[in-house]
């Protein structure tokens, strides 16, 4: 960000209007893009794990072998396998992005279908995610370990789970997002228990992001 900051500045060939509009643009794009859905996701984890103290233990004994008395670190998040499996069912569940879009810059088949040059398709990712023919019968249910052989074995096909999307505009962030989520949650659960707040209500909304509409609330306590 600095360096495209910095050479937005420094570049002669733009005006110091454009430069500045590039620079309010991107700062925009990564707060929006870097920021709000990191943190909703983590949200979501929380409230989740919250009412699943079963997964929240079993997360804290993994960080407990993983990470010991040390912070976490680059070796030790790539162990995190049941943590890992929660975050995607968490993604899964509630996809902090509500859709991808593509536009047709030509007439294109998809399937059976003609896409006329020019009509955009949005695809909805919590539609897709929650569909029963795709994920079977508890598709609704928190269920972390229909991810235990990855993606591929969690569903009938594994381009329907796409928390990132896909394709060469996947996220950029994707690594990023995984890893601060990891790191976030580590350092609760392993010095907090926590459980849902009877003041919690459960209405998520659409705010460019799906989040929660009234936050999450959590009573926690010190271990
Ligand atoms: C849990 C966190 C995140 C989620 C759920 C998420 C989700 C998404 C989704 C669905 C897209 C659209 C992909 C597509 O059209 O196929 C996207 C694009 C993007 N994301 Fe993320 N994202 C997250 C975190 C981040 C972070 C941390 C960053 C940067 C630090 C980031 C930067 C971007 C950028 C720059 C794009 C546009 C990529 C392009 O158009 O080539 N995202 N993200």
């Amino acid at each position: 960000m600095q360096l495209l900051l910095e050479s937005a500045i420094n570049d002669p060939n733009l005006g110091q209007a454009s430069s500045k509009r590039f620079i309010v643009d991107n700062c925009k794009s990564i707060y929006f893009a870097g920021h709000e859905s990191t943190a909703v996701a983590a949200s979501w984890c929380l409230m989740l794990l919250a009412l699943h103290p079963d997964w929240q233990a079993q997360i804290r004994a993994e960080i407990a072998e993983v990470c010991g008395d040390n912070m976490p670190d680059a070796d030790s998040i790539t162990k995190m396998k049941w943590m890992t499996m929660v975050i995607q069912e968490t993604l899964r569940l509630y996809p902090p992005a509500a859709f991808v879009s593509r536009e047709a810059l030509e007439e294109i088949q998809v399937g059976n279908f003609i896409v006329p040059k020019g009509v955009c398709i949005w695809t909805l990712i919590p539609t897709l995610h929650r569909d029963t023919d795709i994920w079977g019968p508890d598709a609704n249910q928190f269920k972390p370990e229909r991810f235990e052989n990855g993606v591929s074995k969690a569903c009938k096909f594994p381009q329907a789970y796409i928390p990132f999307g896909l394709g060469p505009r996947l996220c950029l962030g994707r690594n990023f997002a995984m890893v601060q989520l990891k790191i976030i949650l580590s350092l609760i659960i392993s010095k907090f228990t926590f459980t849902l707040s009877p003041t919690y209500r459960h209405f998520p909304v659409y705010r460019m992001i799906v989040e929660p509409g009234d936050g999450v609330h959590i009573r926690i306590q010190k271990i």
